[in-house]
């Protein structure tokens, strides 16, 4: 079974007007609300794909009903622990006329060490050899930065395979309990490691987390496509060209199908493969909605992936 851990999930709204003008009244041409976050996010897309995953983490009291009412009728099996408070709304600003995408994430609800307990004691129960668990997105107030490293370390004891998806401390202390697979983003890895900005860098940054005992490092790098490092091979996605309507979640896309290719066992190359075109759908469509299987099966037949060494 594929488990989704989120600790911080969103409901995002994501608003489309022409531009933004700070310090005016902007007005917007539209807007769209959806359930996020990234390990929610990952679950979406999985069902998408074709496959199954338990949504794990926290969800504020306040606002629960209609995020857990969106999971039921998207058919994403969900256990989520209560926590006091509310769910953030994340705001996404789409300029459509020089397609600038501008996150505001906010920080979130406060979990207490009795609410960690009781999300531990979950995953402890799930967790079974072989099983997937996926660990992504910020960490609420309340919770230490070694958190993932922590989970990591209860999940590894069970024989799970570990996706971790995570940036600043949390990514650092997380990398340091060895998970399977990470897959940051450029931004996110430059908040950990200099490199310049040539792809031959990057690489060596990515071949270095391998060295650290990670066994997969995918590096997303927006609109330059990504890399995807395992031991001895390297290969390079250029990006699909398509029309951008949102970016947000593109990642989590990624983290989607390679956790859905590793469940399907399938070779390196086609999860590579499978994860540049579940990202590309996911930017072809509005807000943070889930790409749909039509497309990314559409995009497979073009995406060009070719050995960088
Ligand atoms: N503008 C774009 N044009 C083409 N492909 C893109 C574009 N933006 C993203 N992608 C594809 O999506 C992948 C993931 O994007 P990105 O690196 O932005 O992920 P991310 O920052 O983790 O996203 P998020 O945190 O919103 O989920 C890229 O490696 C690329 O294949
Ligand atoms: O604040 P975090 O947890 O880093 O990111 C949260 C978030 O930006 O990630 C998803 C896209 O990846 C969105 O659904 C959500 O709003």
């Amino acid at each position: 079974m594929i488990y989704t851990v989120t600790l911080n999930p969103a409901f995002d709204k994501t608003i489309y007007l022409d531009e933004l003008i700070k310090g005016h009244v902007n007005r917007s041409v539209k807007s769209i609300m959806d359930i996020g976050g990234k390990g929610i996010n990952v679950s979406k897309v999985i069902k998408s794909l074709g496959g199954e995953s338990i949504a794990l983490g926290f969800i504020g009291d306040e606002n629960k009903d209609k995020f857990i009412k969106c999971l039921n009728s998207m058919g994403i099996k969900n256990d989520l622990v209560f926590v006091a408070g509310e769910t953030r709304t994340n705001i996404k600003i789409v300029e459509t006329k020089a397609n600038i995408y501008t996150d505001i994430n906010q920080r979130g609800f406060s979990i207490t060490p009795e609410d960690l307990e009781e999300l531990l004691s979950k995953l402890r129960s799930y967790a079974r050899e072989g099983d997937i668990f996926v660990l992504s997105g910020s960490l609420p107030a309340g919770v230490d930065n070694d958190v993932y490293m922590n989970l990591i370390n209860i999940l590894k004891e069970k024989g799970a395979i570990i996706i971790l998806d995570a940036d600043g401390e949390a990514l650092k202390n997380g990398l340091a309990a060895k998970p399977d697979i990470v897959k940051p983003n450029i931004n996110e890895l430059r908040m950990i490691y200099e490199f310049d900005d040539d792809f031959n860098s990057i690489v060596s940054v990515g071949r270095e987390i391998i060295k650290q005992g990670v066994k997969k490092v995918i590096i997303s790098m927006g609109n330059k496509g990504a890399f995807y490092i395992i031991e001895d091979e390297v290969f390079y996605a250029k990006p699909q060209r398509v029309e951008v309507k949102s970016t947000v979640g593109a990642g989590d896309s990624m983290v989607a199908a390679i956790s859905f290719g590793i469940s399907k066992y399938m070779e390196d190359k086609e999860i590579f493969k499978l994860a540049v075109s579940s990202a590309t759908a996911a930017i072809i469509e509005e807000g943070t909605k889930a790409p749909s299987r039509e497309n990314v099966d559409e995009l497979m037949k073009k995406v060009s992936i070719e050995r960088w060494m």
